[in-house]
This record gives structure tokens, sequence and C-alpha cells, in this order.
């Protein structure tokens, strides 16, 4: 990585994810497990499951460098007025590990995504 780029997605990430195809299936199951997890399932109570998937599965499968465009709103925007603390956020990504562990993505690359999603944490918790 460089300076100038500094996320640049890793080399072979979107394919270690399964391409489009395997992104889908963890968005799916990913989504299916944050609705029923005890802390933090019911902030998402009110969402289209459908169109939480397809915006996750975009957003991973840009990060992991694949060919796709992100369509949803920006990520300081839509978590805004949800009041999510740093346990919230540690909560969402044990269970995307869960759901990771579920698809068979190795550890080591598990480890890859979430180093591009962890910087997202200044623009999603709002309450420290
Ligand atoms: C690394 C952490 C996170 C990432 C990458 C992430 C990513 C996203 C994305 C891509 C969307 C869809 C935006 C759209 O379609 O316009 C979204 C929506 C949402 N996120 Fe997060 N999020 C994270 C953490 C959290 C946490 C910790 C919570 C609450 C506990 C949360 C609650 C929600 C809810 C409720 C929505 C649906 C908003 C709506 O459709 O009205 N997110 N998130």
């Amino acid at each position: 990585q460089t300076a100038a780029a500094p996320d640049a997605p890793p080399p072979g990430l979107y394919a270690a994810l399964g391409e489009k195809a395997g992104i889908d299936r963890l968005a799916d199951d990913f989504v299916e497990r944050l609705l029923r997890h005890p802390r933090i399932g019911p902030q998402f109570k009110e969402v289209k499951p459908a169109a939480l998937k397809e915006s996750l599965a975009e957003q991973f499968c840009v990060l992991s460098g694949g060919p796709c465009t992100y369509q949803g709103a920006d990520m300081l925007d839509v978590h805004a007025d949800m009041d999510i603390n740093k346990g919230d956020f540690n909560a969402l990504v044990e269970v995307l590990q869960r759901a990771m562990d579920a698809q068979g993505i190795a550890f080591s690359q598990q480890n890859r995504l979430l180093a591009l999603l962890a910087p997202m944490h200044r623009d999603i918790i709002t309450v420290r």
C-alpha cells in the first residue's frame, strides 16, 4: 500500500470472498444473523433486509476490489441518529466474523476485510 492509495483493495481478497456470488451469500447470512442478535438485532427491526443485504454486498465487493458500484448512503449519514457505541460496533464485527466463518472464509482473509471496515468506526460510532 502506498500513501497515495491507503485504501487500495488487498490483491486477491475479492476472489477469497468467493466473488459476487460468495459475497451475496455472506451478506445474506450476515443480515439474518444481525436481525436475531440479542443486543443489536432490535436496531434493525425497521430495516428492509433485502435492501441492507444489497448495500452490504456492494460495499464488500467494492472494498475487496470487485467490479461493483456502491449505491447506498454515506456511512456517516446513515448511522448518524442511531446512537451507536463501541460495544454495538464490536458486536456487529463479531457477527460478521461468525458469518465469514460459516462461509468458510480463511481467517487471514477475514482479517483483511475487517481491516478495511475498521476505520469506518469514526463515522459510525456516535456515542463515546
Ligand atoms: C463496520 C461497521 C458497519 C458497516 C460497514 C455498516 C454498513 C452499513 C451499510 C452499507 C448500510 C446500508 C446503507 C444504505 O443502504 O444506504 C448500513 C445500514 C444500517 N446500519 Fe450499518 N454498518 C456498520 C455498523 C453498524 C452498527 C454497529 C449498527 C447498529 C448496531 C448499524 C446499524 C445499521 C442500520 C439499522 C442500518 C439501516 C439503515 C436504514 O436502511 O434505514 N450499522 N450499514
